[in-house]
């Protein structure tokens, strides 16, 4: 594809295929920078050493190099097995001290290796997380996040997206703090878990220029890594095991849509508008809508919106029952949060196993219809009606 002219950023974008690949980085790559892990490699513990693998992603503080080494042989080994590589170069520096801490792991079963980079992180994690994180309190803001703003009051936990610059786009570093918000949520001891956005929008979805920046493995790693990210993201929603509110407090985009179909409430703003642009971007629905969304609302409304893009009000969201209550603006945080306040104080287990009475029905459909929205999508990222539209958005930054 042409893309004599584009400015740097875009020529970076992962959509150019005639990009040719970067030069692999001369420092050492912590593993989990290659997401692409072999099925056969993972077994029982396949999302435990996922969830792993990008962990390694968010350690607040560099484990430096002898860590780094042994994680990139266990990594090796789980996936590759024993060594397989020829010996590099005596002034190979790098490469052949990763060859030697491989090497050195000799006939090690792959499930062996698997669980010991398992046991790895996590001490790696809880060492980060005991210097890095604040116990939450009442009333205080929990540390530890960038893009996120967390809070705990009232048998509450609020999460509360926080780009507001970028009007709460989803990046990948939220993606992951999202996850392990709702990680961290799903065991605190407050009753009911909330989301909501910073400024004037809730979200606008997908930030677009996490198609930029392709990885050493080129594009198709970049869509692959994209679709674990996906699937992984979308799964925390599905398995969430208190009841999950949505403070739509302006208007909310594509994946921040999508998902409503999994919360257990969802309380608009009459400022709110519910807009999933999927065909303009070359792109198809995902968060499960494809199933919750004609569940919801029927055939004819979910086609309209998922399919033809149509933007609903926050009128026309709850009249089709993706929203459970409009409010006006004007009194729309006080009215929501003495609702929510009182909600909070009801019996936590009586809900937590009413929630999953409703919900356990279909939770493995769920999984399974997340897995095929994540591999359509890895598919859709690469094609050319795809790369049309986020370069026409990230170069001309075009209002949908
Ligand atoms: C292969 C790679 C895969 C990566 C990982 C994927 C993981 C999961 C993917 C799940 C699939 C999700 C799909 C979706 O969510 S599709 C919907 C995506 N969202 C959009 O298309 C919205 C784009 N934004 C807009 O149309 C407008 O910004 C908007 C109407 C939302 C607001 O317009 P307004 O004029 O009011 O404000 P600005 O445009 O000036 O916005 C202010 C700044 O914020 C930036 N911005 C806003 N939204 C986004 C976005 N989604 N992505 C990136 N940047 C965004 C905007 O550019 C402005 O920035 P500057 O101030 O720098 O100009």
């Amino acid at each position: 594809m042409a893309v004599v002219g584009l400015s740097g950023r875009l020529a970076r974008c992962y959509c150019l295929r005639a990009v040719r690949s970067l030069p692999v980085c001369s420092s050492l790559r912590v593993p989990a920078l290659q997401l692409h892990v072999s099925k056969t490699a993972m077994g029982a513990s396949q999302k435990d050493f996922e969830s792993a693998v990008n962990q390694v992603k968010l350690l607040k503080k560099d484990p430096g190099n002898e860590v780094k080494l042994k994680l990139y042989a266990l990594y090796k080994q789980a996936t590759e097995g024993p060594c397989n590589t020829p010996k590099p170069g005596l002034f190979d520096l790098i490469n052949k001290a990763k060859w030697d801490a491989w090497n050195a792991l000799g006939d090690l079963p792959k499930e062996t290796a698997r669980q010991n980079y398992v046991d790895l992180v996590s001490g790696l994690r809880s060492s980060s997380d005991s210097s890095s994180q604040v116990k939450p309190e009442a009333d205080k803001k929990q540390a530890g996040y960038e893009t996120l703003v967390i809070t705990s009051e009232d048998h509450i936990t609020k999460i509360m997206l926080n780009r507001p610059a970028k009007k709460n786009a989803l990046n990948t570093q939220m993606y992951q703090e999202i996850m392990l918000a709702l990680e961290a949520a799903s065991k605190d001891d407050s009753t009911i878990t909330v989301f909501t956005g910073s400024g004037d929008y809730y979200s606008s979805g997908n930030d677009l220029t996490n198609f930029t920046d392709i990885p050493p493995g080129g594009v198709e790693e970049k869509a692959k890594n994209g679709a674990i990210l996906l699937r992984d993201f979308v799964d925390c929603f599905i398995d969430f095991p208190k009841p999950l509110v949505a403070v739509v407090n302006g208007p909310a985009v594509g994946i921040s849509v999508t998902v409503l179909g999994l919360f257990d409430l969802v309380y608009a703003s009459d400022r709110a508008t519910f807009h999933t642009p999927f065909s303009h971007l070359g792109q198809t629905p995902e968060g499960c809508s494809s199933y919750t969304f004609p569940k919801i609302m029927g055939l004819a409304k979910a086609v309209e919106m998922l399919i033809f893009g149509k933007k609903l009000t926050a009128g026309e969201a709850y009249a089709q029952g993706l929203v459970t209550e409009v409010f006006p603006d004007s009194t729309f945080e006080k009215e929501v949060w003495t609702r929510l306040k009182a909600y909070s104080k009801l019996p936590r287990n009586a809900m937590r196993i009413s929630k999953q009475i409703i919900r356990n029905h279909e939770k493995e459909k769920l999984h399974a219809i997340n897995a095929e929205e994540s591999s359509i999508l890895q598919e859709r990222w690469l094609s050319d009606e795809c790369v049309n539209a986020v370069m026409n958005f990230l170069s001309q930054k075009a209002k949908l």
